[in-house]
């Protein structure tokens, strides 16, 4: 059996239920009368909800595995908190094999307040990356990665809304990244259990390339972005897509860079927002590191404290893209 085989087969198992649980509650969002833009209490059902199927599912295969996840149960606790509680417990249920009672949830959410550091095996967990995606029903995705020692070693991402082929005139959605470390990165569908391998487009020069970039303008500087594609010659316009559903739109080769440029140089960026993307890149045959050109450093707790930003590309633009980077938002 190869290296991290059941860890792979049970991450995929709870993203894929995860990502049930969003779909449920999106469906039932454009269904009701609910004016998401105004609430935005729904996307939060979904992602303590999509949290606990994940860490519940981690927990009966590896219960001393420690957890790093985004959301933490403050809100479901005590009278106030009962009816979104209720609504979470519920929604949970529908896709678990063992109903979890209150206090099994609260705990399951909970386990993912683990720390982080450097040492020994944690997952991270992004139960919905790129909410904002979400709520306009656009791309989303969940994310969820094994770090050893500092270093990501599985990844698996679940994008319920990502087109299975960009190029096809077939509209079929949702599609799951899968990457072991010296394994290779793969895609299957929801609809099936086939994996193909994917790679990096190859690319010898940067004008010929194009860019994924956050839609958000706050999560990245689109001014910023759009000044070096220009130094590089590029003309296609940027692919602006939520979530880390651009790491996987650049490790299947459909663009070739992918540029998150900071808006503020305090802001830290969370190990969940990245480790599973990064390694679906890296096995793709991509590079990842941060503006500065440093590898991306999990190993310093919940967030990448030891980087800005980051840039995605093959490594045969890697040195001109860096430049760029470097020029427009360093001033170097
Ligand atoms: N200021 C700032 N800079 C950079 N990143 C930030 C910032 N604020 C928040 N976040 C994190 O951005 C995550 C979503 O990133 P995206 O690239 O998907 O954004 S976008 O929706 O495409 O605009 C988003 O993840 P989710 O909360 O899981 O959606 C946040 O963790
Ligand atoms: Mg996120
Ligand atoms: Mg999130
Ligand atoms: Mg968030």
């Amino acid at each position: 059996m190869s290296v991290l085989a059941v860890e792979r087969a049970v991450a995929i198992n709870a993203v894929l239920r995860a990502s049930k649980v969003c779909q449920k509650v999106f469906q039932s969002l454009v269904t009701s009368d609910t004016v998401i833009k105004k609430d935005r209490s729904p996307v939060t059902v979904a992602d303590f909800s999509a949290q606990a199927v994940v860490n519940t599912i981690l927990y009966e295969s590896f219960p001393n595995d420690p957890i790093v996840g985004e959301e933490e149960s403050g809100s479901l606790r005590g009278d106030s908190g009962k009816e979104l509680r209720d609504k979470v417990l519920s929604l949970t249920n529908t896709v678990l094999d063992t109903p979890l009672g209150d206090k099994e949830l609260l705990d399951a959410i909970d386990r993912g307040s683990y720390p982080g550091g450097s040492h020994g095996r944690m997952w991270t967990i992004d139960p919905i990356d790129g909410t904002m995606g979400f709520l306009r029903g656009e791309q989303f995705c969940v994310g969820l990665a094994l770090i050893i020692d500092g270093d990501v070693h599985l990844s698996v991402l679940g994008c319920p809304n990502l087109p299975v082929d960009f190029k096809s005139s077939e509209i079929e959605r949702g599609c799951l990244f899968v990457a072991v470390k010296g394994q290779g990165a793969f895609q299957r569908n929801f609809s099936s259990t086939e994996e193909t391998q994917i790679h990096m487009a190859d690319i010898s020069s940067p004008s010929a390339a194009s860019f994924c970039e956050s839609v958000v303008p706050a999560h990245s500087s689109h001014k910023e972005a759009a000044e070096i594609a220009s130094l590089l010659g590029i003309t296609k316009p940027p692919l602006r897509l939520d979530s880390m559903c651009k790491y996987s739109t650049v490790a299947r080769g459909d663009a070739d860079i992918y540029l998150r440029l900071p808006v503020s140089m305090d802001y830290e960026e969370n190990i969940w927002d990245h480790a599973p993307g990064y390694l679906v890149v890296k096995e793709a045959g991509g590079i990842v590191t941060d503006i500065y050109n440093k590898p991306l450093d999990f190993s310093l707790g919940r967030t990448l404290k030891a980087n800005k930003g980051i840039v995605v590309m093959h490594s045969k633009i890697h040195g001109q893209v860096i430049d760029a980077v470097q020029k427009v938002v360093l001033k170097q």
